[in-house]
């Protein structure tokens, strides 16, 4: 199966308000899919429908080539799902809550909660309603990992998770990729989609904006850079680069600073010609060209006030 998830002009109202607006896109099998978009964009909209907790105003969804609502029993035994707003019952202690989950799913290893609760950090001893929201959140992705489906579709998996624990969350994700698996994910932190997505996709107003990979977005992406010569270089030596408008050498011709677009390769292999004794280079702006697609601008570069070499 080439595409775990398909979906085919999906559109949901909710009486005059609108949720999806004809959404077309696909999944593939053991990538990690990056669902981006502003509050309120329909993500979380997109999300129930593949788990058939809604039904579309029309269009079509198919996941892991099964109609969620005519084949949702199978369907669910095979995904791991963890909501926007994971519930769960306060009564049990944790290791209860979890046991009863993998009886449901037919058996689940205890082993295999186990690790990831330690993992996690997650007590399993404590009982459900006296854990803070954090460690409630871990309790949803030890449920939605544990059975090891073969798509894993995540609503803000990290909401209330601290930097430690977000980091062992993408350990995880990037282990099931590697198993051949398929993660979907929602996410408003643009970090940890960069860090572990293969392709995004972003949503703003019901339709989807921008689908990319994460490597093509960052080919697009900005990097300030600052070089300082030891002597001064010819005025014009960098005036010939791709992008060179965004590049200012200062009077004395010793600095060079401004931005770069996409690969720094060209302006490093100027640069070889000259006796460099200092570089800086931030990391390229992902945010950026995420943030223009949000406001609804393209993903162009940004605009410079800096002026030619
Ligand atoms: N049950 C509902 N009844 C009415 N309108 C709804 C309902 N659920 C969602 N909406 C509307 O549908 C649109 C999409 O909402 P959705 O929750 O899918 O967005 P989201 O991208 O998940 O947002 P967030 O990042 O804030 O969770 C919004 O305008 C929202 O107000």
């Amino acid at each position: 199966m080439e595409n775990v998830i398909e979906l085919h002009e999906l559109t949901k109202r909710y009486g005059a308000r609108r949720g999806l607006a004809g959404l077309t896109l696909q999944v593939r099998t053991g990538e990690v899919f990056g669902f981006l978009g502003p509050n309120g964009a329909g993500k979380s909209t997109t999300i129930r429908l593949l788990l058939d907790l809604i039904r579309p105003t029309s269009g079509t969804a198919t996941v892991l080539g099964l109609s969620p609502r005519a084949q949702g029993m199978e369907l669910r035994a095979r995904m791991g799902y963890l909501a926007g707003d994971f519930v769960c019952d306060g009564r049990q202690n944790v290791r209860g809550y979890l046991r009863f989950l993998g009886a449901l799913r037919g058996g689940v290893p205890q082993q295999h909660i186990d690790d990831l609760a330690d993992r996690l950090g997650l007590d399993q001893n404590t009982r459900i309603r006296k854990l803070s929201k954090g460690n409630r959140q871990k309790v949803g992705l030890v449920q939605a990992f544990m059975h090891r489906p073969e798509l894993l579709v995540l609503d803000e998996p990290t909401s209330g998770l601290d930097p430690l624990v977000q980091q062992t969350f993408l350990d995880l994700v990037s282990e099931t990729a590697a198993a051949g698996r398929t993660v979907f994910m929602s996410s408003h932190v643009m970090s940890e989609v960069d860090a572990v997505a293969d392709r995004v996709g972003i949503i703003r107003d019901g339709r989807l904006v921008a689908l990319d990979t994460v490597a093509h977005l960052r080919a697009g992406a900005v990097r300030d850079v600052d070089v300082t010569f030891e002597t001064p270089v010819p005025p014009h030596a960098f005036a010939d680069l791709p992008g060179a408008d965004r590049l200012r050498l200062d009077a004395t011709c010793t600095t060079l600073s401004g931005q770069v677009i996409g690969s720094p390769d060209a302006l490093i292999k100027a640069l070889a010609g000259y006796p460099v004794t200092g570089l800086r280079a931030t990391e390229p702006a992902l945010e950026e060209v995420f943030h223009s697609y949000y406001s609804g601008a393209e993903a162009a570069p940004r605009t410079s006030p800096s002026t030619a070499a």
